[in-house]
């Protein structure tokens, strides 16, 4: 076991830090139904962290307690050591998470490059009045917003389709957008829900590429969640996975692969 300050070193050498994100015991029910039970884990600086696990594991709702969109009815969730009180999407945006929805939550009508910029809004400080008021301010704001902006466009190759309105782009190119638009936010911490899902095997590779090359270059810490249990053996550091509202393995990839139970949840065997 890790201690909470311990750091790892990874299969391909990167050193991981402390721990930024703690589950603490959580449980979430809808009614009666029980799609969380008593989940324990931790997300470390710099780590690629995922959460697989087959249909109707409770995934969605675990990605949704991690942003702070679900309040779960027992357990605590400890941000950089603290509980993290119930927060409005805008606050938890404040704190550096960011996040892309497994239904691509894009502005249709818009171009890529306006939809990116959204990303932005968390850091525009000045309002319209002030805009008004003082425009050599709101100028000098919008072109350091831009500039972050056109980085992320470069980083993730989508240049050739900045002024391409959403609705007309591939769903593998959509998703890209998606991932521009949370690292616009310049997140420290970064959560991906089911980025994979739909897409062939190229765009699937590609998505990869993208996310290994973020943490890498940003040193961003990437939560994600994911169905398939193969596209995420290779890019993440731990994984922990649920069936059935429960958490039954958590490791390294291998640790995983190797643990009867998980083997037994993909398989499909009978419960008890
Ligand atoms: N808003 C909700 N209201 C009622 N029940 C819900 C709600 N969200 C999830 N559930 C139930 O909680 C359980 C876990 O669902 P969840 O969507 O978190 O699983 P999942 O692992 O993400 O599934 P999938 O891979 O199919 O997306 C399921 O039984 C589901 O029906």
């Amino acid at each position: 076991m890790l201690d909470q300050s311990d750091s790892y070193v990874t299969a391909d050498g990167r050193t991981i830090g402390g721990v930024v994100m703690e589950m603490k015991n959580i449980t979430l029910r809808f009614g009666g139904v029980v799609a969380i039970k008593d989940i324990s884990f931790d997300i470390r600086e710099g780590e690629i962290r995922a959460i697989i696990g087959p249909n109707g594991a409770g995934k969605s709702s675990m990605l949704n307690v991690i942003s702070g969109f679900y309040v779960p009815q027992e357990g605590t969730v400890e941000f950089h050591g603290k509980p993290r009180p119930q927060m409005r999407p805008y606050e938890v945006a404040q704190q550096g998470i960011a996040r892309t929805f497994q239904n691509i939550a894009l502005f249709e009508g818009m171009s890529v490059l306006d939809n990116v910029m959204t990303g932005r809004l968390n850091h525009m400080k000045t309002n319209l009045l002030q805009q008004a008021l003082w425009k050599g301010k709101a100028e000098k704001e919008e072109t350091a917003n831009r500039e972050v902006v056109e980085k992320v466009i470069d980083f993730l190759e989508i240049q050739h389709i900045r002024k391409t309105p959403v609705s007309r782009l591939p769903y593998g190119l959509k998703k890209r957008v998606e991932l521009a638009r949370a690292l616009a936010a310049e997140p420290k911490l970064l959560l991906l829900d089911e980025p994979m899902a739909g897409m062939n095997v190229e765009e699937k590779e590609d998505m990869s590429r993208f996310i290994l090359d973020v943490n890498d270059e940003f040193g961003t810490t990437i939560a994600l969640i994911e169905h398939d249990m193969g596209v995420v053996m290779d890019l993440s550091d731990r994984v922990v996975v649920m069936d059935y509202g429960k958490k039954i393995g958590d490791g390294t990839p291998d640790e995983v692969r190797n643990n009867q139970d998980v083997i037994d949840a993909y398989l499909g065997v009978a419960h008890d």
